[in-house]
């Protein structure tokens, strides 16, 4: 594995790989786990050379957000990667990816509004203007991203078709199902923020969510169940639930009803210091 910090030998060892293999990109923050080490290994399934950005990137974090916390473990990320056979490990420093000067944004309307655009203004802007860049440094064949991250899914595919960042097959952005740890709690960087007695508390999310999606496909009333899951999460041990809503699973548009198009049901939710997202299937 071959890692990198700067652009132009990103650039160099990516055209080497390219000669060889379709390339995969795999954008992270680092903090590795085995959600991210699945993406990895879908990428390689696909026969596809692998690049793995770590960059924990300031732009997608509010002012009273976790930037400064937020775990990094290059040395351990590097050895992980290294043991799955990733090729690349692209580290941009801040100053490679943000040069002096820096001053444009890259906006999605409609997908990247409500949810994670209403409790974390700008989030979305950050996120999508980083991955065009990664898109526009690595120019890869597919790019993987989790779908535990739902709401940034949709975002980064509206983005990629609206300014032709990737090649036109469908399939060129995959997403990959949420890995969950043995109780059901979606793998997420942010669960070590939580002490003994939060971890086991916070299998009350996906439980609670899993209750009130048996409720809708059952066909109860859909305001008075997501009414209902927020009391549960806070009950289960959650300091407050930042959103639980049923939307489109394509559009992303806001459901009042049942409706005959997949659905998904989309949390986040507060607890000691984490805000945890997860998100889960709802069939028509
Ligand atoms: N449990 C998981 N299953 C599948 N993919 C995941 C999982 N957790 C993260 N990913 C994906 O890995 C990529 C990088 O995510 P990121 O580095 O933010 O990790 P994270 O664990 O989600 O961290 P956090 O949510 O605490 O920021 C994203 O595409 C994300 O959706
Ligand atoms: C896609 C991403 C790497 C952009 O910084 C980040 O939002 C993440 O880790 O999901
Ligand atoms: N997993 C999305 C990155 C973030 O929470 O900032």
């Amino acid at each position: 594995m071959q890692t990198v910090h700067a652009l132009d030998p990103l650039r160099n060892a990516v055209s080497e790989l390219r000669t060889a293999a379709p390339v995969a990109l795999v954008p992270t923050m680092g903090a590795l786990h085995d959600g991210h080490l699945t993406l990895v290994r879908e990428a390689k399934k696909r026969g596809a050379a692998v690049v793995v950005s770590i960059f924990v990137n300031p732009l997608q974090f509010g002012a009273n957000e976790d930037l400064d916390a937020y775990p990094r473990q290059l040395a351990r990320d590097s050895a992980l990667l290294e043991a799955e056979g990733v090729d690349i490990l692209w580290a941009p420093t801040a100053e490679a990816m943000y040069p002096a000067g820096f001053a444009s944004n890259i906006s999605v309307a409609g997908v990247s509004e409500g949810l994670c655009g209403a409790s974390r203004p700008g989030h979305f802007d950050g996120v999508a203007t980083v991955v065009c860049k990664l898109f526009n440094q690595v120019m890869p064949d597919i790019a993987l991203f989790g779908e535990k991250d739902w709401q940034q899914l949709a975002v980064i595919r509206r983005m990629a078709r609206d300014l032709d960042l990737t090649r036109p097959a469908a399939d060129a952005i995959l997403g990959v199902p949420t890995v969950r740890e043995a109780d059901g709690l979606a793998m997420s960087s942010r669960n070590a923020y939580l002490s003994a007695e939060e971890r086991a508390a916070a299998v009350s999310l996906p439980t609670a969510m899993r209750t009130a999606i048996a409720a809708i496909e059952g066909g109860a009333d859909v305001p008075a169940t997501l009414a209902a899951l927020e009391a549960d999460i806070v009950a289960g041990g959650f300091r407050s639930v930042d959103y639980a809503e049923l939307r489109d699973a394509d559009d992303l548009k806001v459901l009042n009803t049942r409706s005959h198009r997949p659905m998904r049901l989309i949390v986040a939710a507060r607890i000691g210091p984490a805000r945890l997202i997860d998100n889960m299937a709802v069939n028509p």
